[in-house]
């Protein structure tokens, strides 16, 4: 069998907060089944509100389709009659309501009357045909030599995926599919508009420039997962995410070698003052000097922040014949003959060039300012493709106009567009105008990661944690929340449901959700937590529809649950 549950609903209709994280109705088949439609073909939509489980007395398969005028249409099923029901529900879905919902633009949604009254349409949901894993990372959670089951969450094209930013086609293509509804965006929305759209989405793909904060977050009543496609994850609240059972993604290292590369770049540029002599070409002038012209071999790098990044970077500096130095909160194993010293200030008396790499943290912001510039070597460059909260930037410009340092090279700023166009100005940050007239400078427009390579790498990596997560509860890589997987299930494993219930992290809960799972055959089952949070999956077979009610509703009735989601 190769159905799905994502919670369950508490009665024979579809309910729940119709405007807000609710459920839907839906319906799933049979793998395989000869009249499977398919994933695009199907005529499911999203439907909130949900149906119960199936009962004796439940229709075999139901759906709901809704249209922009809020109507709920009939889907008729031609063959579904022997199908079970699949619904799907969280917490969020059932406990949050929001009051604006119903107005939403692309969802109008339907309210738990309607649905009501609308509930037992039948029809089918498409169940994916091919397998979505294409790393090996995947591969380590199938069954070998087993064909898996597809768990769903949802009817496939019920996946709504709000992708900003213009996120790799890697990922696009890797989420259509499975059938997922993908909107795509180049740029990043304005808060407002941001607020509307993730009102209606289950998961959404962001990189840098998309801010979601708890005010963001709070609306986002539907949303069970998030996707950053990059490395940092500063723009997120992951802290309101992780307690609202919203998972974070990231893709850890995939642009590190891009952002190094970059770096070893602007070594030279600047050594070169090569920014200033194409600059004066463009303009006509030929200016030919070797003043204050360096070769890197034998200067020293200052490597602040030896992660992914900076250690990648320490290898290239070295093998251009660079000795490197670098300062860490923790201590990390030197690379080549590259030398940890024990604080900033050691590196920043004795770099040529130093180089940032930390994230942006509370600690990390204004790390360099006129303090930290004094304390450099007068005629060193400071090279910023980090996050641009690390340098106060004014007490940059004062130090390049006093020839305190010889240049810097700036990827990353307070404040950045939203969208490519004339926008780096004195309104964005109040010293745009400023910083530009300085020489022996170099800005680039947050580039340190824009590669062919990197970009694909990372809508793979990340396009395919948020199909892990949203069809089997896989959280590993997760920023947020514990890392907690289970193999696969078998397409011979019929009626096997995987529970996953995210819990605030309270002695005693364990013990509650055991008692509720205990009238079941436990086959394999997983918990961790992190911080306040916790996350258990637990695969249970035998377990018919009316069971699975039954567990939903139970661990719903939990007080430290935060999401329920019953995949099956
Ligand atoms: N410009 C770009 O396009 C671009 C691309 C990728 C990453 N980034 C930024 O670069 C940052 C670093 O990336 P990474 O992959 O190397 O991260 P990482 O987590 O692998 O490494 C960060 C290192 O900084 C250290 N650190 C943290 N706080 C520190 C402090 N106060 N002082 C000194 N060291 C500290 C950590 O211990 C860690 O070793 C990211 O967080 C991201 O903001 C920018
Ligand atoms: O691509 C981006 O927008 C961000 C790149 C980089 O800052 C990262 O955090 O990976």
């Amino acid at each position: 069998m190769l159905s799905s549950f994502f919670g369950s609903g508490s009665s024979e209709k579809c309910s729940g907060r119709a405007s807000t994280h609710t459920g839907k109705c839906d319906a799933t088949q049979k793998k395989n089944s000869p009249s499977t439609p398919s994933p695009n073909s199907s005529n499911l939509r999203l439907v909130r509100g949900f149906s119960p489980p199936a009962s004796s007395s439940i229709p075999s398969s139901t759906n709901l389709i809704l249209s922009e005028n809020k109507n709920v249409q009939h889907s008729s099923a031609s063959s579904s009659s022997s199908l079970p029901v699949s619904s799907r529900l969280s917490s969020k879905q059932q406990h949050q309501h929001h009051p604006q919902a119903h107005t939403s633009k692309s969802f109008n949604m339907s309210s738990a009357q309607e649905i009501d009254g609308a509930a037992h349409r039948v029809s089918l949901s498409a169940s994916p045909t091919s397998n979505f894993s294409t790393s090996p990372f995947a591969a380590r959670y199938q069954n070998a030599g087993q064909s898996s089951k597809h768990l769903k969450p949802f009817n496939t094209e019920d996946v709504r995926i709000l992708l900003l930013e213009n996120v790799n086609q890697t990922a696009v293509d890797i989420l259509k599919k499975q059938g997922y509804q993908v909107e795509f965006h180049k740029a990043s929305l304005p808060e407002e508009e941001l607020i509307e759209k993730i009102r209606d989405v289950h998961a959404i793909g962001i990189r840098s420039k998309t801010r979601l904060s708890a005010n963001v977050l709070k609306e986002a009543k539907n949303l069970i997962v998030i996707g950053c496609f990059c490395i940092g994850t500063n723009q997120v609240d992951l802290d309101y995410a992780a307690k609202h059972g919203i998972t974070v993604f990231n893709s850890p290292y995939a642009n590190s070698r891009s952002v190094a590369e970059l770096v070893i770049g602007e070594i030279i540029m600047l050594a070169r003052q090569l920014g200033d002599r194409s600059n004066e070409m463009h303009k006509g002038t030929w200016n030919k000097v070797s003043a204050r012209c360096w070769e890197i071999r034998g200067k020293t790098l200052g490597i602040v922040g030896y992660g992914h990044i900076g250690s990648q970077l320490s290898v290239l500096a070295e093998a251009m014949g660079m000795n490197v130095i670098y300062y860490d909160v923790v201590p990390i194993m030197a690379l080549g003959t590259a030398k940890q010293l024990p604080t900033l200030k050691d590196v920043l008396n004795q770099a040529d060039f130093v180089t940032l790499h930390v994230p942006e943290l509370p600690e990390t912001k204004n790390m360099i300012g006129k303090e930290q510039l004094d304390q450099m070597k007068k005629g060193a460059y400071l090279i910023n493709a980090s996050r641009g909260t690390v340098v106060d930037i004014s007490a940059l410009i004062a130090a390049s106009r006093e020839g305190r340092i010889a240049g810097a090279a700036l990827d990353v700023y307070p404040s950045e567009p939203a969208a490519n166009g004339d926008y780096f100005n004195s309104t964005l940050n109040i010293w745009g105008d400023d910083l530009r007239t300085l020489k022996n400078l170099i800005l680039t427009p947050h580039i340190g990661g824009s590669t062919e390579e990197a970009q694909s790498a990372i809508g793979i990596e990340v396009g395919e944690a948020l199909v892990r997560y949203i069809n089997e509860g896989n959280t590993v890589g997760a920023v947020n929340m514990p890392e907690v997987s289970l193999r696969s299930l078998t397409s011979e494993e019929d009626n096997h449901a995987r529970v996953i219930f995210i819990h605030s992290n309270r002695p005693g809960v364990l013990r509650q959700v055991n008692e509720i799972l205990g009238d079941h055959n436990v086959d394999k089952q997983m918990s961790d937590s992190r911080g306040d949070v916790a996350y258990l999956m637990a695969d249970i077979s035998d377990c018919s529809p009316k069971d699975i009610k039954v567990l939903y509703e139970s661990l719903e009735s939990l007080s430290a649950r935060v999401l329920t989601r019953i995949l099956y």
